[in-house]
């Protein structure tokens, strides 16, 4: 399976993330898109930019890497999203998320119901849900698909607990960082912090059939009902982390889409989200050939080759 007749439809923020190297595309359900597209398998993003010259440049971006603008409203009233992200102690981004801003106001349209139905995953995040305008359209749109992941990404402030529970009731999987992870089944009375019973009580009390946890310097755990997939982390000299997870979902679901192995999907994964570490912003352009390299690179580091 080549994953040539799959597709994808991203739901929520598009934006410009304001870095101390520049202005750069983002928003995780646009980064998505961005990197599923590149990786061949066909994706569209819902989203909302402003009447404004910031909007224009996001869809020229989009219009230039062939992701389709069809689904992204134009709004008069409320500008296109910036996000300040600054980088703190051990490479952490914080970031600083406007509101309100234009995909705030994603409104329902009956076209994307459609969309919907032909694709075989719609993938969404938390963010998107912090105004009850785009959330609405959100859980609307969350009846339709015929299959959910739901990227968890927890931006505080904008997010409550309550929320969070609706968007997990609707999924079919879930992909986490480790930190979420202890939140969230912290949510349900897990006070040890520990991985495994935090997974047993997300699969038991939400049913979810596929769970994903990033755990930075631990690498990568994929658990299904019955079975569990580790993944190491692969070390690099980071430029920035944004949009490093982002990354790492699309290849993950981009080999899923294809058919791969869990271990397949863990390792591509896990592989690229690395290489977007060593590039500026969430979106860098690399080929097939960039990959190929720094993967080279890696495996000769593992087995510690010296010229
Ligand atoms: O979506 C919220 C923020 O998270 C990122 O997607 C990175 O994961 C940034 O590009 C964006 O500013």
């Amino acid at each position: 399976m080549n994953g040539e007749n799959k597709n994808v439809v991203c739901f929520g923020e598009i934006l410009w993330d304001m870095l101390p190297s520049g202005k750069k595309p983002g928003g995780a359900p646009m980064n998505v898109a961005y990197h599923l597209n590149r990786l061949g398998i066909q994706s569209t993003i819902i989203s909302r930019i402003g009447d404004d010259e910031a909007g224009r440049e996001l869809s020229s971006f989009l219009d230039n890497i062939g992701l389709s603008t069809e689904n992204i409203q134009i709004d008069s009233d409320h500008e296109t999203s910036k996000v300040i992200a600054c980088i703190g102690a051990d490479n952490e981004v914080l970031y600083e998320i406007i509101a309100p801003v234009a995909w705030d106001f994603i409104q329902y349209e009956e076209r994307f119901a459609t969309l919907l139905q032909a694709a075989d995953v719609l993938v969404y995040g938390s963010l998107i849900a912090r105004n009850e305008a785009s959330r609405d359209t959100l859980l609307s749109l969350l009846g339709k698909a015929r299959y959910r992941l739901f990227d968890v990404n927890l931006r505080a402030p904008h997010y409550t607990p309550a929320v969070v529970d609706q968007l997990m009731q609707a999924a079919d999987a879930i992909k986490l960082n480790i930190h979420e992870l202890v939140a969230v089944s912290g949510w349900l009375g897990n006070r040890s912090g520990d991985e495994y019973a935090g997974i047993g009580l997300l699969q038991d009390y939400y049913g979810i059939q596929e769970i994903i946890v990033t755990k930075g310097s631990q690498g990568a755990s994929y658990y299904t009902p019955n079975s569990r997939h580790d993944y190491p982390a692969v070390s690099v000299d980071v430029k920035d982390t944004v949009g490093s997870g982002d990354s790492f979902l699309a290849a993950f679901l981009a080999q899923k889409l294809r058919g791969e192995t869990s271990d397949n999907m863990l390792e591509f994964a896990t592989t690229l989200g690395a290489y977007v570490t060593t590039q500026s912003g969430a979106c860098p352009p690399y080929s097939r050939m960039d990959l190929n390299r720094f993967m080279w690179e890696k495996y000769l580091e593992s087995i510690q080759w010296k010229q």
